[in-house]
């Protein structure tokens, strides 16, 4: 026979089956609960279904006192409402994990409690089993409006917690609502006030307070914030400010997380009353779950994707999450391993989706059995997709709290689970440190790299093909340096140290894409506290593009909803197009953000503090700000305006734009070229030609900057030459000018300047038909952009300056004209050239009219 299992805890003596005076006890026990219940129940028959309620709700509060934690072990072992408890016995659970069981007698007595277990232990369950009998046993009905507040710091914690609630309170007649953004505010308006248990982010909420005139919290009994430490976060702290504000202070609130804070100022700011602790796991060896095994692997920046790629592939039965710092990054790998086949389902969840799609996502996630979700930290928290084997941190979290609840969606109750994170060799010793610091065993690793796969090679021929991935790329690198530019920890998290090189290169892009923040790159680390504060609300203000952590994700990528909530509290800046814009949509956030961190680095880091001082008007008074061109320019592309576009056609018809200037790729006629000769793409080639696109643009570039910078230095010469001009008498004005224009144009090196061969010939007569063609051609010409009319309406300035001087430089080489001009100036000492031409009258050259007679013989007899 096999020995009975007899359970931890319990003493090892004769079992209840052995013992039959324990088994009587236990039976008499049960039989006189049966008979008091039965008895009740026919009493109830007789009496209405009110007072039947009231009574059980008296009874159930009276048996609050009596609630020992330490005995409970079934969820039927607290006085809860058969509601409440029928709709547990449906969801398959009946005995209370320990956070449970300690935190829900606390709840039910009306305490404000602050819980903190592991990830995976039951937390949802503890705030909701509470908020379910609050309203029971106050019979809250649609009419009372508000009644329980739950805020999650995401918008898929907040979907899971409401399906859990709508699971375990089927029973009850509640009303309960999801409030998150991406959803339509109208309708959600128009029920709000009759809900009675709301699950919100923050900035939706508080949009609905600010906005819904309907919406009042008033009433409310109870205040749940989930992740509390997340929402307690500077990221959330004026949000959070604000909402508290609408809130009655009688309330009772439960604070829950894995990492639960323990700072008297943010306890404060809520106003709880005696708050009781529940640090269920504070006394264990580990602060992550014991099922959970956590291995790290020390690796080159520039073999981190190639690490990714082998690890899906040698794991392809497996269900695998990974995480990124930011969701650029997450778009880029996404498409490009889809587009190599690892063999197994890929799928990526980052703020930048439209809220349909992350549901679909999250509910696709969850159904699989075996799939790698790419992710950035707003699937860090809370979220509970079952059967999860590995968690792979591919970037470094930004600090130990962050990592274990990455790490924690997986092993979740009582299930086992894998972990692995990816260190760079710079971050390898300040992390592991942070890490033993908050009791997470983690153990080091090293991977074999005969079993290492290259995809370098392949994602360089893969951006070779499409640009709009190249582009990807390019931003996906950006996002990264910059997520670890904005860490907080120096110490860990240092950008002067990566090999950006290399790094470009695995991504797949043959030369690094600028990056501006990294020549300002401070080695300054941010010692200051207020600074440190500054820092943050710096990039919480960057509305969801940079997350507390650096990441831009929830900000993209926000990371975490923090960057949507961000947005859903200032609708007017990028809500709405946030949400509605397509994952290609946030294509130009990413220059955004990169403005933004121009000015964030000079404001926060102090970096450029001189230049704060110079922007300061001298009045001291308001801000006058710079507009430069490219502010303009983003205007425009608001507006949505249409730039114009410069295009022309060859001899064959193609059309060659000329402005705004193109990056032509070579790429696809040699493809073609190629195609002839062998199928596939061909590595080598494709990156050469990367290569040679990339310096031929650059090329191009440098040398309309070049002439951009002549035209400017001649132009400035020309008005100082005119300025100089100005002063000296009319009577040498010709001379000057001519002067002055040979100098300027023996300097200049722009062959383009000028071409004396399109100055029309003075000693032909323009026939009107030319004229014509030269007024369609200058129309032609005034249609290009700005700074070609700039430049064509100065050439044309200096040709027109050219014109009498050339005649007269023509004219002096005629004898004729010469003699009388002499003779002239002789005699009048005024050069009106121009009206002497005119002038028909005779001329009085100083001799006597014989000779003058004899003169003109004489020059005719030469000219014939
Ligand atoms: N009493 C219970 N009996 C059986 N399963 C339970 C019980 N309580 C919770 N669970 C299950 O445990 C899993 C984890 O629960 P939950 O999501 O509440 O954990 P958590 O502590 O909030 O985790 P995290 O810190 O990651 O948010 C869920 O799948 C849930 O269904």
């Amino acid at each position: 026979m096999k020995p009975k299992h007899v359970p931890p805890g319990k003493d090892s003596g004769p079992s209840l089956a052995q013992d039959p005076v324990r088994s009587f006890e236990k039976w008499k026990k049960k039989y006189s609960r049966t008979k008091e219940r039965v008895k009740r129940d026919c009493a109830d028959r007789k009496r209405p279904a009110w007072q039947v309620e009231r009574d059980d709700i008296r009874r159930l509060v009276s048996g609050y006192e009596r609630i020992d934690a330490e005995k409970v072990v079934q969820f039927s072992d607290f006085p809860l409402s058969k509601k409440t408890l029928l709709g547990l016995q449906d969801s398959q659970l009946r005995q209370p994990t320990e956070v449970q069981r300690r935190t829900i007698g606390l709840a039910l007595r009306g305490c404000d409690v602050l819980g903190a277990a592991k990830t995976g232990s039951g937390k949802t369950l503890a705030f909701l089993i509470p908020v379910l009998e609050c309203l029971y046993r106050q019979q809250w009905s649609s009419m009372d409006g508000l009644g329980a507040l739950i805020i999650s710091p995401t918008r898929e914690l907040a979907y899971q917690t409401y399906e859990v609630l709508r699971k375990v309170g089927r029973n009850h007649d509640f009303s309960a609502g999801l409030v998150i953004g991406g959803k339509d505010l109208d309708t959600e308006s128009e029920r709000i006030n009759r809900t009675n248990i709301i699950i919100c982010t923050p900035g939706r909420l508080l949009q609905h307070m600010d906005q819904t005139a309907a919406f009042t919290a008033s009433n409310l009994q109870l205040l749940v914030l989930d992740e509390a430490d997340r929402i307690l976060d500077l990221g959330f702290a004026d949000t959070l400010n604000a909402i508290v504000e609408n809130l009655p202070r009688s309330r009772q609130t439960l604070l829950f997380s894995a990492t639960q804070t323990k700072s008297v100022k943010d306890l404060a700011r809520l106003s709880l009353r005696e708050p009781q602790y529940v640090w269920v796991h504070e006394k264990a060896r580990f602060s992550t779950p014991a099922t959970l095994e956590q291995s790290f692997v020390v690796c080159e920046l520039h073999q981190k994707v190639n690490m990714l790629f082998s690890f899906i592939r040698s794991h392809l039965k497996k269900k695998i999450i990974v995480f990124f710092a930011c969701c650029k990054e997450v778009q880029y790998l996404f498409r490009a391993f889809c587009r190599l086949r690892p063999g197994t389902s890929v799928l990526a969840l980052h703020g930048k989706q439209h809220q349909m799609k992350r549901v679909e996502i999250y509910n696709d996630f969850i159904r699989k059995s075996s799939a790698v979700l790419l992710a950035t930290d707003i699937a860090a928290r809370g979220l509970d997709f079952p059967s999860v084997h590995w968690v792979l941190q591919f970037d470094c979290p930004e600090d130990a709290d962050t990592y274990i609840h990455r790490v924690g969606r997986t092993a979740r109750y009582r299930q086992g689970g894998e972990g692995l994170l990816l260190l760079l060799p710079s971050e390898e010793k300040g992390m592991i440190k942070m890490l033993k610091d908050k009791k997470v065993p983690i153990n080091k690793i090293t991977v074999n790299p005969d079993k290492l796969q290259d995809i370098g090679q392949k994602l360089q021929a893969f951006l070779a093909q499409e640009k709009e991935q190249k582009e990807r790329a390019q931003r996906c690198f950006v996002s990264y340096l910059r997520s670890v530019f904005l860490m907080k920890n120096k110490d860990v998290f240092d950008v002067t140290r990566l090999p950006i090189q290399e790094y470009a290169h695995s991504l797949g892009l043959a030369v690094p894409p600028r990056v501006r923040f990294l020549n300002k790159a401070p080695t300054h680390k941010i010692t200051e506290k207020g600074e440190e504060e500054e820092l943050r609300k710096f990039k919480a203000k960057l509305g969801g593009k940079v997350s507390s952590s650096g990441s831009d994700d929830s900000s993209d990528d926000d990371n975490v909803e923090r960057e949507s909530e961000a947005e859903e509290r200032q609708p007017e800046v990028i809500v709405m197009g946030a949400e509605d814009s397509s994952d290609d949509d946030d294509d130009d956030d990413d220059l955004r953000d990169l403005d933004l961190l121009t000015v964030k680095r000079k404001d926060v880091l102090n970096v450029t503090g001189d230049q704060q001082e110079e922007e300061e008007p001298a009045g001291g008074g308001q801000k006058t700000e710079r507009v430069t061109k490219y502010k303009e320019a983003k205007k425009v592309l608001k507006r949505n305006f249409l730039v114009n576009t410069k295009v022309t056609f060859t001899d064959e018809g193609t059309a060659v734009q000329l402005w705004p200037p193109v990056q032509r790729t070579a790429a696809l006629e040699e493809e073609e070229e190629d195609e002839g000769e062998a199928s596939g793409i061909n590595v080598e080639k494709a990156r050469e030609r990367l290569r040679r696109e990339d310096q031929a643009f650059d090329k191009q570039e440098y040398s309309r900057k070049v002439k951009a910078k002549h035209r400017e230095k001649r132009l400035k010469e020309r008005d100082a030459r005119r300025e100089a001009a100005k002063r000296h008498s009319p009577a040498s004005d010709q001379e000057d000018e001519v002067l002055a224009y040979l100098a300027n144009h023996s300097d200049s090196d722009d062959e383009e300047e000028f071409d004396p061969s399109t100055l029309p010939d003075p000693d032909k007569l323009h026939s009107e038909e030319e004229e014509e063609e030269e007024g369609d051609d200058e129309e032609e010409e005034e249609e290009g952009d700005d700074e070609e009319e700039e430049e064509e309406g100065d050439d044309e300035e200096e040709e027109q300056g050219m014109r009498p001087s050339k005649r007269q430089h023509r004219s002096e080489s005629s004898d004729e004209e010469e003699l009388v001009m002499e003779k002239k100036k002789k005699r009048n000492h005024e050069g009106e050239e121009e009206e002497e031409d005119e002038d028909h009258s005779a001329l009085d050259t100083g001799l006597t009219l014989a000779e003058d007679e004899e003169l003109v013989l004489h020059l005719l007899a030469g000219k014939t």
